[in-house]
């Protein structure tokens, strides 16, 4: 492709997203919408979250990273319903520091993650802003007709388990803020966490089968358990001496010295990307043994309850937790972990 001096909106669609595009349903992004067949037998499963800098990434993350992030923390909410992505429409508001070669950079990620999650493009906007860039995705996916799993099926007695590890996502924001002193290698894995999450895509079909309840973790485990909690009208008792930890989250914990607060930060932190999940007892072996085939971890960690409300137990006794995760709430400062 040759050299281009203008980050123009026409030139930025027809040179770096044309090429993206599904070949039929994005009708070339040349029209004024896109057109998808429906699919007997299934669901339109659909989902939108949208990435800010200063927000949700940083200033100066590399733009290709940023692009696979948006299209991750979306896959992570169909990944969790049991849903199989197949496209999505993305909406750019381009900042001052978002010349042709970082419009570039952001296309080649979203090619990248395009063939690793087996997506395409079908449409959306493009804009400038004289504020801070920022990025949003409406994913579409199918489920198998009345089958995408909700947050409201929970039932006491059930398990609740969660995919890989917790925590490495906040501990990696702190990683690439250099506010965390570790050893190179282990600051690395985190910070790779924090910028690349992983959707949890591999456990959909087992979550399809025999999850009663699940949700992505974006928030916080405990926030977004506890909407689990409240959608089905239970309560959930999570023991943080069972939180699932990475090498390098349990290096961090070594240093620290209040174990319980550190446990709780970990678990509060968010922008994990994991699945937080319920299933009747008689499901966990059948769940475990997918995650397995996938090399991927699987804890459980509580149980469901009758009485309503999120339990946060640690060595046998009650943890009081102020706040279960992030929140967007106004603020001069904009947003805080909450
Ligand atoms: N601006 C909005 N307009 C309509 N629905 C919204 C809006 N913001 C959030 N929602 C809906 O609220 C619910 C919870 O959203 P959210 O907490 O962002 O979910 P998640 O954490 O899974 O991304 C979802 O059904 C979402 O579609
Ligand atoms: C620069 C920066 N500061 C703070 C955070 C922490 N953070 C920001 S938003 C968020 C929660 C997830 O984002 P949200 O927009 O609430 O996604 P959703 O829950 O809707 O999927 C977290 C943990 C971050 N990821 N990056
Ligand atoms: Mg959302
Ligand atoms: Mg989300
Ligand atoms: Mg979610």
């Amino acid at each position: 492709m040759p050299a281009i001096d203008v980050a123009g909106e026409f030139e930025t669609i027809e040179r770096l997203f044309r090429p993206l595009a599904h070949p039929e349903w994005g009708r070339g992004l040349k029209d004024d919408v896109g057109v998808l067949p429906s699919r007997p037998g299934f669901d339109l499963i659909l989902t939108k979250d949208a990435i800010v800098e200063g927000v949700h990434f940083l200033p100066d993350d590399p733009l290709d990273l940023v692009a696979r992030k948006l299209l991750r923390v979306n896959l992570s909410d169909l990944a969790a319903k049991g849903a199989e992505p197949f496209g999505y429409l993305l909406a750019c508001h381009w900042s001052g520091r978002c010349g042709w070669p970082e419009r570039e950079a952001f296309a080649e990620g979203l090619r990248q993650d395009q063939e690793s999650f087996g997506v395409h493009l079908i449409g959306g906007d493009t804009v400038n802003t004289p504020g801070p860039a920022s990025f949003s995705a409406t994913l579409l996916g199918w489920a198998p007709k009345g089958r995408a799993v909700s947050r409201a099926g929970a039932r006491p007695g059930d398990l609740v388990l969660v995919t890989g590890t917790i925590g490495d996502g906040a501990l990696g924001l702190k990683a690439v803020q250099g506010r965390l002193g570790l050893e190179p290698e282990r600051l690395e894995a985190l910070a790779d966490r924090y910028r690349l999450p992983q959707p949890r895509l591999e456990m959909r079909e087992a979550i399809l089968a025999h999850a009663s309840a699940a949700a992505d973790v974006s928030d916080g485990l405990l926030a977004d358990a506890a909407r689990i909690a409240e959608a089905s009208d239970v309560g959930l008792s999570i023991d943080l001496g069972r939180l699932p930890l990475s090498l390098a989250a349990t290096a961090w914990l070594e240093t620290r010295v209040d174990p319980e607060a550190s446990r709780v930060m970990l678990a509060t932190g968010g922008d994990d990307y994991e699945v937080v999940l319920t299933c009747p007892p008689g499901g966990e072996a059948a769940l475990k043994r997918h995650a397995d085939q996938h090399h991927l971890r699987l804890t459980a960690l509580g149980r469901v309850t009758a009485t309503s409300g999120l339990q946060v137990v640690l060595n046998g006794g009650p943890v009081e937790v102020e706040r279960l995760g992030w929140r967007h709430d106004a603020s001069p400062t904009v947003s805080k972990p909450g």
